[in-house]
């Protein structure tokens, strides 16, 4: 069980998957009227979530496709990311990419947040790095078909 508090605007309980088998639980926007945003406009949405994760766990913070291909809204910083050690309420840094006016509403649910393991690394300084097939090649540099 992780440790949730909610601070509550507009009616909501604890975050819950929506099927069975949903990666991640959808988190609503905690605001008391709606808001709108203009063409390119970006607001931070408070969510009323806090979260205590367990270390080695983080929270991404991803957009839902609906809203994508329906209202062209997305998540700017894309998957957001919740330290393990972070207390204060989730915010959702949403940015309207259409050309039109987009609403949101109270209680709207405008993101999902996936739990993922993740691991802490320690570095080493050298000089050269093993060789590999790929070596310096990237973006792109193994064609398109
Ligand atoms: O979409 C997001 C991203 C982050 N956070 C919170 C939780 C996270 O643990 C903290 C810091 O996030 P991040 O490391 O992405 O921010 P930063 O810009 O590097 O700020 P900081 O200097 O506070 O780490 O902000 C959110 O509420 N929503």
């Amino acid at each position: 069980m992780y440790k949730v508090k909610i601070v509550n605007k507009s009616n909501f309980n604890l975050p819950e998957y929506a099927t069975m088998h949903s990666s991640g639980v959808d988190l609503k926007a905690n605001i008391s009227s709606v808001i709108i945003l203009k063409p390119f406009e970006r607001k931070l949405i408070p969510t009323g979530i806090f979260i205590e994760l367990p270390e080695g766990i983080e929270a991404q913070i991803r957009p839902r496709s609906g809203l994508a291909l329906k209202k062209g809204i997305s998540i700017l910083n894309t998957p957001g990311t919740i330290d393990s050690d972070y207390r204060g309420e989730i915010g959702i840094i949403i940015i309207n990419l259409s050309n039109e006016p987009v609403k949101i509403e109270p209680g709207e649910r405008i993101c999902q947040m996936v739990f993922a393991e993740y691991k802490r690394i320690e570095f080493e300084q050298v000089e050269s790095l093993s060789s590999t097939e790929r070596g310096a090649g990237g973006f792109g540099s193994t064609g398109i078909k």
